[in-house]
């Protein structure tokens, strides 16, 4: 059925309870039990032009892959690849579109990257508003690394000015006559025998390293936060250093293969004049992260003074012309494979939160693997802001309703905290109402917002928006 945000508003302004009937086969022991549900006030959502009842909403900006999103059963979400429309979305997948507040209706429960950085969106934000942000860790690491490999070629190579020459002489005719005297222009060097220094080793550093060792080369590495899976990818001839400086000091190769992060501590510019005075003149800079992470003035400088190279995936106002430069239009992940792959693990992670309350990789949001739900039960997620007394009230509002709890999980990371309760319905026989309690839980201070999860597809959500109630 498809309600038109005018039929949804009329509704709304009665408050209609909405009852979800268990139908046996797909909500395991509850056959033959009721769950009664407040719709509310819906029109305080925003615009409402289009919503499927009963099903999950998921919009979409970027070109996602298809692949992906067959990743979702048809009949149970309606994917809206237009960004215009999606307006009661619970979830997002996006790309590298930069995320505002205002892209973010009320109704989202989450938000997934099909990617690995996610500085395109306002994760600080969203964490305010109790929405956890996904990424997808290594889905397309394969793609970049083997760009990153294409452009310690191009930085070696001069392949793509011999490309441009052959076309100029081309266009003139001259192409036969003078290539065996014109190739002398274009000479180069080999990556065998040289030391690339990888900045940060994580999925797409790490197996950097690892094939540039198999095409002979030495290695420096720095990466304070190693992960033990990356490390044991690692070859054993790399050598760790302890700071950027260190890596790049004799090297001839850098990659930089680290996230951007705004602000103090993080890392805007950390390639900059002092890093840079440490490079070798022949230095070869490979950006497949970020371009924001290399001061542009610092590295002009370095390239007009001497014959180092900078390849970069990203924009740069400075130096996109200049003759040691390489600048390529953000292709490192554009491959079939990195994004289907990509793809199919936002869509995964999505449905995973969206359906059971389980939470994998997350960048903003405790990981929470969760056992199933037991039968003669129904899950009931909170998320809170992470201060003291909050769980008391939870459990509280659930003994005054005379509901067992059988199963709880209490989780946090930083400023949130997320608790996945799962209830008895033993012994309520006939309807079991949980408009109450969930209201009286979701308007307790701290708390952020409280799911249903049971019955149709995106119900039972429920927000405390600077002390309003939104259902
Ligand atoms: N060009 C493209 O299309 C793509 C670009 N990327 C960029 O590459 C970045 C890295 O991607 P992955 O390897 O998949 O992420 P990852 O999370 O697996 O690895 C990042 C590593 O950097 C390390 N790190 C963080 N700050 C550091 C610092 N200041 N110095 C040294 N190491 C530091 C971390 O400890 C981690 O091991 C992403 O954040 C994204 O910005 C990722 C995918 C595609
Ligand atoms: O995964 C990342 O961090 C990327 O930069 C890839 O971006 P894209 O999905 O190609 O827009």
């Amino acid at each position: 059925m498809i309600v038109s945000g005018r039929a949804l508003g009329q509704l709304s302004r009665r408050v209609v309870p909405t009852r979800i009937a268990a139908t046996a086969g797909t909500t395991r022991g509850l056959a033959d039990v009721q769950v009664e549900h407040g719709r509310g006030e819906w029109k305080t959502y925003g615009d409402i032009d289009q919503y499927k009842l009963g099903m999950y909403q998921i919009k979409c900006f970027n070109k996602i892959s298809p692949i992906g999103l067959a990743q979702f059963p048809t009949g149970q979400y309606d994917i809206r690849k237009d960004a215009e429309e999606g307006n009661n979305a619970h979830a997002i997948l996006l790309r590298s579109h930069k995320l505002q507040e205002e892209d973010v209706p009320h109704s989202v429960r989450a938000i997934a990257r099909c990617g690995a950085g996610t500085n395109n969106i306002p994760v600080a934000r969203m964490t305010e508003l109790g929405i956890p942000v996904f990424n997808t860790p290594g889905a397309n690491a394969n793609a970049v690394k083997e760009l990153v490999l294409c452009g310690m070629l191009l930085g070696s190579r001069r392949v793509v000015d011999g490309i441009n020459h052959m076309k100029e002489l081309g266009k003139q005719g001259l192409a036969r006559e003078r290539v065996e005297k014109d190739k002398s222009m274009f000479g180069g060097q080999e990556l065998k025998g040289k030391t690339l220094a990888v900045i940060g080793l994580g999925h797409i550093g790490s197996q950097t390293a690892r094939d540039a060792y198999a095409l002979g080369m030495n290695l420096k590495g720095y990466d304070p936060g190693l992960s033990v899976q990356s490390a044991l990818r690692l070859p054993q001839a790399l050598e760790l250093t302890d700071s950027i400086t260190a890596a790049v000091s004799d090297a001839d190769y850098i990659s930089l293969n680290i996230p951007y992060i705004k602000g103090e501590g993080g890392t805007h510019g950390v390639i900059g004049p002092e890093v840079i005075s440490h490079f070798k003149p022949s230095a070869v800079l490979l950006n497949f992260a970020r371009g924001e992470l290399v001061d542009s003035d610092a590295i002009k400088q370095f390239l007009d003074a001497g014959d180092g190279r900078y390849v970069t995936d990203f924009p740069d106002d400075l130096v996109w012309d200049h003759k040691n430069a390489v600048v390529l239009p953000h292709l490192g992940a554009s491959t079939e494979e990195a994004e289907d792959a990509a793809a199919a693990m936002a869509a995964d992670t999505i449905r995973d939160y969206l359906e059971s309350g389980t939470i994998k990789n997350s960048v903003n949001f405790p990981a929470t693997s969760l056992p199933d739900r037991p039968d003669h039960s129904i899950r009931f997620t909170v998320v809170n802001q992470n201060v003291p007394g909050v769980l008391a009230h939870i459990t509280d509002a659930f003994a005054k309703e005379n509901l067992n709890i059988v199963q709880q999980v209490n989780q946090s990371r930083g400023d949130i905290a997320y608790n996945v309760l799962d209830i008895d319905t033993t012994g309520h026989e006939d309807v079991l109402c949980f408009k109450n309690v969930q209201e009286r839980i979701t308007m307790t201070e701290g708390v952020l917002s409280s799911r249903v999860i049971y019955g149709a597809p995106g119900m039972g959500y429920a927000k405390n928006l600077d002390g309003q109630y939104f259902v």
